[in-house]
């Protein structure tokens, strides 16, 4: 059985249990259990608090992990690391009061920084050669300058509202970070199988997110315009309509590329353009 080890409440929980889930694995909802057992699947997922993931990954009371990177590499264990899971995606950024005069990292120096990241800041000043004096807190970093405990900040940033909210400007990108799988290092053989098949579902998850299918109907003509545009996974299905002189074509569209490639098949006489979901993608 793999123990599987993810956040309690927070920002990782809900993406890490629906991506559990769409790998087909069920599991009673454990609304106060600190821990439950998949039906379909020899997982164990334990409900832990995020910082609390990487250590107990490292020592082997949980085999598997979903954590933020930032707080991987902050707990020191970057190379439990087995694979961006694409969620949570976020960065850590040093900012400072609106007002105040920053012209480059060496503004920095000297100044008073409260943080929850005290170990990828020293070594991101270190290593710009800034000397800064780090107060570590463990929640709520940016009130820090307006309550005079610090006189710039090290936070996660998003959207950037809460800085926004708080008189604060972002100066500096220290670090960028999503949800990671993790493993510890030293999995017996048949741990290492789950993992293997627990990793190929989850990539055929995530592939399908990436990507559509798409339906429409094409003039024979316009054929050969739309082959170049919907290469497909191999190359795209092509079915003749009722209709003489017209096609059916289907195929798979990365998400990044669809509405550019859309308004492509459009101009060249596509029409009866559906998009549906894929649920799994494997190749
Ligand atoms: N605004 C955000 N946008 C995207 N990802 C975020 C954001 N804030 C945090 N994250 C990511 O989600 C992780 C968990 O954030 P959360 O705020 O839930 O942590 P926490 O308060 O430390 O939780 P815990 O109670 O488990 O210690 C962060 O470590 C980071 O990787
Ligand atoms: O740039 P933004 O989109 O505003 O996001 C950044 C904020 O999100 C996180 O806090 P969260 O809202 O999770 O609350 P927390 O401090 O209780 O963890 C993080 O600690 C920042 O404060
Ligand atoms: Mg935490």
């Amino acid at each position: 059985m793999l123990r599987l080890a993810i956040q309690k409440s927070g920002r990782l929980s809900e993406d890490s249990l629906n991506l559990i889930r769409e790998c087909g694995i069920s599991f009673l909802a454990a609304s106060n259990k600190l821990k439950t057992e998949a039906t379909n699947f020899p997982l164990e997922i334990l409900y832990l608090r995020d910082d609390d993931i990487p250590g107990y990954v490292q020592d082997g009371v949980a085999d598997l992990g979903i954590v933020g990177q930032n707080v991987l590499v902050e707990a020191g264990f970057p190379e439990l690391e087995v694979e961006g899971l694409g969620f949570s995606k976020c960065r850590l950024s040093l900012a400072v009061p609106r007002a105040a005069a920053y012209d480059s990292i060496h503004s920095l120096q000297g100044v008073s920084i409260a943080t929850s990241y005290p170990k990828i800041l020293g070594d991101y000043l270190a290593g710009q050669g800034v000397q800064a004096h780090l107060h570590t807190i463990s929640g709520s970093v940016e009130i820090a300058p307006s309550i005079g405990l610090a006189e710039a900040i090290c936070d996660i940033v998003s959207s950037g509202s809460t800085l926004l909210g708080n008189g604060l400007r972002e100066v500096e990108t220290v670090f960028r970070s999503e949800a990671v799988l993790i493993a510890n290092q030293n999995l017996n053989a048949e741990k290492k199988e789950l993992l293997e098949q627990l990793m190929f579902r989850m990539q055929a998850v995530r592939r399908a997110r990436r990507n559509k299918y798409i339906i429409l109907n094409a003039p024979v003509a316009a054929l050969d315009a739309v082959k170049q545009l919907l290469p497909g996974i191999k190359s795209p299905t092509i079915t003749p309509l009722a209709e003489e002189g017209w096609v059916s074509v289907q195929s798979v569209v990365n998400e990044d590329d669809f509405w550019h490639i859309t308004s492509q098949l459009k101009a060249v006489g596509a029409e009866g353009i559906l998009v549906l979901p894929i649920e799994k993608m494997i190749s």
